[in-house]
């Protein structure tokens, strides 16, 4: 097996999910990485593993360099079974290690998925802990996005073990920033930004402002490429994305039935185009709610629709609603529009999840009987076009 070093005596350590396509419903079109590193110091240091069906590779990995009985320490940035699922294989073979935690989130979450039969150690945000000719310390960085969340720094290495922050899900048979096309590695930043930071980006800056204090030379994430050539471009990105600042850019989201509530949203993109706003059209059919989220994070304007199906909006666009409530976008503007027979149920309660969302309403909502006709959409063209956007 290939050994890959980030300095003499550092190797990543990690497995390469080739083929996952859905990450806990998150879409990962270009497979994902677990990333875990190991120091070889006085004390022998895992940071990190795999999720379970991996830890296989794992091991093999660690066993091209060391023997993995000899592992003393096992550091646990995060509990979630992406990175924690192989630590029962790990202590099975490190019977003497003992794994590092946050106090007090890790040890509960670890304590829940794995018992209590491993020796745990916990720290606290700044604390250190001595291998030999370097040290680790640790900051807590809760809520990013689980409250047990902490990064690991080396010192001595200048090097910044950040678990899920700065993580791309992208498979590829090179490990660093500097031997891909950045051009992916920025998408997929904000793709998992986006779907799994975006609720969180008042926690992301203040461990933004602790993060940049640092002398880095290397960020080594927990999913995808290390970065060592691009990090200041990867911590200006991430300042942008947590300050919620937004683009001119407007997004309509639809479902439709019959084509009527999509001729709406048509000739939405077209009263955008006019108004010289940017504009993107999603069928929720086609779709991935994922996907619209990453467009979602710095688009000014969100407009919904969905036609009136049973006094409801559609499933659809209702689970794209509640993902939308969970990631909390901020600082959106827009409004709603739907066709429906002989009710408009789906546009009054769209407006009602508007309102909950604090997406400031620009429009009326836009309702059409049955189908819209040509002079209906040239009039919600117009409209549209003539807002003061
Ligand atoms: C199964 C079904 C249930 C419907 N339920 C309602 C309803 O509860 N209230 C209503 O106003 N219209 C209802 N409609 C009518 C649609 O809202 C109407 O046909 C609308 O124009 C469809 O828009 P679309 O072409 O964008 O799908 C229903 C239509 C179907 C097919």
């Amino acid at each position: 097996m290939e050994v890959v070093k980030l300095r003499d005596d550092i190797y990543y350590v990690g497995a390469v999910d080739w083929n996952v396509r859905s990450f806990h419903g998150y879409t990962t079109n270009r497979g994902a990485t677990y990333n875990a590193y190991l120091i070889i110091d006085e004390k022998i240091t895992l940071i990190d593993t795999v999720k379970a069906p991996f830890a296989g590779e794992l091991l093999e990995r660690i066993s091209e360099i060391i023997d993995p009985s000899k592992i003393d320490y096992v550091v646990s940035n995060h509990v979630e079974m992406d990175h924690s699922g192989a630590i029962p294989a790990v202590m099975e073979v490190a019977k003497n290690a003992t794994i590092i935690t946050s106090a007090p989130s890790g040890l509960k979450g670890l304590q829940a998925h794995y018992g209590d039969q491993y020796k745990y150690q916990t720290v606290k945000a700044g604390d250190s802990i001595s291998l030999g000719k370097r040290s680790l310390t640790f900051v807590a960085t809760p809520m990013l996005h689980w409250p047990d969340n902490m990064v690991t720094y080396c010192s001595e290495e200048k090097i910044l073990f950040s678990n899920d922050a700065f993580g791309q899900h992208y498979a590829s048979s090179k490990h660093f920033d500097d031997e891909v096309d950045m051009c992916i590695v920025m998408q997929e930043l904000e793709k998992y930004y986006a779907n799994i930071l975006m609720p969180y980006g008042r926690q992301a800056n203040q461990a933004l402002d602790i993060v940049e204090e640092l002398p880095l030379e290397m960020i080594a994430p927990s999913h995808g490429v290390i970065i060592r050539s691009h990090i200041k471009e990867i911590l200006d990105q991430y300042r942008y994305y947590c300050n919620g600042e937004n683009e001119r850019k407007a997004l309509v989201i639809y479902d439709s039935m019959w084509h009527s509530t999509e001729k709406m949203a048509m000739a939405i993109l077209e009263g955008f185009k006019r108004a010289g706003v940017e504009c993107i059209l999603y069928d929720l059919k086609e779709n991935h709610i994922s996907d619209i989220a990453t467009q979602v994070l710095k688009a000014e304007y969100l407009v919904v629709g969905s036609p009136t199906l049973n006094a409801n909006m559609l499933p659809t666009v209702g689970a794209f609603i509640t993902y939308m409530k969970g990631l909390a976008p901020k600082g959106k503007k827009g409004f709603v529009f739907g066709s429906y027979g002989w009710g408009p149920q789906s546009i009054a309660l769209l407006q009602k999840e508007f309102d909950a969302l604090k997406i400031e309403t620009i429009k009326e909502p836009i309702k059409i009987n049955y189908i819209p006709t040509k002079e209906q959409l040239r009039e919600i063209e117009d409209q549209v076009a003539e807002l003061a956007l």
